[in-house]
């Protein structure tokens, strides 16, 4: 059963999450691989201008909650809706995952997927010119409105990569940056496209304990700054109690707990789903021991974490194993040139079948690769 503990939610009379002032809302989302019911009627309600984290155990349902959101899986039940901030509400189930951005919700992924060989630079024009309508014979021909969208994007890109701290490597290829200047290259992108939702699916993945805080205050500022709200799913409970107004917890595709930071972490749902019922009966604070729990996936065992992650106290140090473990598998040099399935604007590519059905891409375990899985 789910717990909220949030005070003052705007319920719905059924119960859902529904409230005016929510940008994002999701209701009864369900969605099923064959037999494995991957989300089981979750609710989402997300306050327009928060931070809302989403956290829980490894397979979950976090990824796949976003990409039922950002139109990468259909999930067979449920409702999605975005409420644009200029009135009105758009249905996202069922929407293609450019055309769910183009309304704007812009993700990250948990695997990086950037144009390796391109510069910083020509990753965040090449997202900011999706939102101009300018069209090719214009480009050709080198039209004045042409020139124009072009000076514009070039700005946009500019200030983005400042924003973001990538001022002085506008021109170094992406491929060749450190993981963590990837990452907030990801984020430029995504921001490129103008959202008012942004999705990051564990930024903090792979990056040093001086990163972290850099994505850290990266977070509040565009939340701050920009006025984005942000739909973040991390590992890392620091950085989770740290900036999140309030923390959805998943466990087995159920939303076993709502709340602010303090409250959650106090939950005995929320603390069984990650050590089990015998530690929940001794209430211990979830944050010390959360991710530790982090079950290492597969290849990622001999993965040490970042040097210097000692420092900061048993919760992060688990925290950077499983992350510094994730990013074994994401170094810039494994993940390749990742144009080939990533849209210019950040949006996942559509090759996920449709209904959410597992395509035949996928692994003879039956889990999803990292491709269609959309992470
Ligand atoms: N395309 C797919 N085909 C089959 N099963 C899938 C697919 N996508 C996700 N799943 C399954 O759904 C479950 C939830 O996976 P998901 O990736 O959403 O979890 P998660 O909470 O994001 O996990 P993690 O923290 O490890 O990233 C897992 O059992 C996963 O194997």
């Amino acid at each position: 059963m789910t717990t909220d503990v949030t005070k003052g939610v705007a319920a719905g009379a059924d119960g859902s999450a529904a409230g005016q002032d929510n940008v994002l809302e999701a209701s009864g989302v369900t969605l099923r691989f064959g037999g494995l019911t991957c989300l089981n009627s979750v609710e989402l309600g997300m306050r327009r201008g928060e931070v809302l984290a989403v956290i829980g155990p490894n397979g979950a349902g976090k990824t796949s909650l976003f990409n039922s959101l950002t139109g990468v899986y259909k999930p067979q039940e449920g409702r999605i809706s975005f409420r644009p901030k200029d009135g009105g509400e758009k249905q996202l189930l069922g929407s293609k995952p450019h055309l769910v951005n183009r309304l704007g919700l812009a993700r990250t992924f948990q695997n990086i997927r950037l144009f390796s060989a391109l510069t910083a630079l020509e990753n965040v024009k090449i997202a900011a010119e999706t939102r101009q309508r300018v069209g090719p014979v214009s480009i050709m021909l080198g039209l004045p409105n042409a020139r124009r969208a072009e000076r514009e994007s070039d700005e946009r890109a500019h200030r983005l990569l400042k924003f973001v701290g990538l001022e002085s490597k506008l021109n170094e290829i992406a491929g060749s940056l450190s993981y963590g200047d990837q990452r907030s290259l990801e984020i430029a992108r995504a921001l490129a496209t103008d959202p008012q939702v942004l999705l990051l699916d564990e930024p903090a993945a792979g990056t040093n304990p001086t990163e972290k805080l850099e994505l850290e205050q990266l977070i509040r500022r565009i939340n701050a700054e920009l006025g984005v709200s942000v739909l973040l799913i991390e590992h890392d409970m620091r950085l989770v109690m740290s900036v999140a107004d309030r923390v959805m917890v998943l466990n087995f595709g159920k939303k076993i707990a709502e709340g602010t930071p303090s409250e959650v972490q106090q939950h005995p749902a929320v603390i069984e789903a990650y050590l089990g019922a015998e530690a929940a009966a001794e209430a211990e604070p979830v944050q010390a021991v959360i991710a530790e729990q982090r079950r290492p996936v597969d290849g990622d065992e001999s993965t040490a974490a970042p040097a210097g992650d000692d420092a900061e106290g048993p919760g992060s140090e688990g925290g950077s194993d499983a992350d510094g473990a994730s990013g074994s598998d994401e170094t810039p040099s494994d993940e390749g040139p990742s144009s080939d399935d990533t849209t210019p604007d950040g949006s996942a590519s559509d090759d996920t079948t449709p209904d959410g059905s597992a395509s035949d891409d996928t692994t003879p375990d039956g889990s999803a690769s990292d491709e269609e899985s959309g992470k």
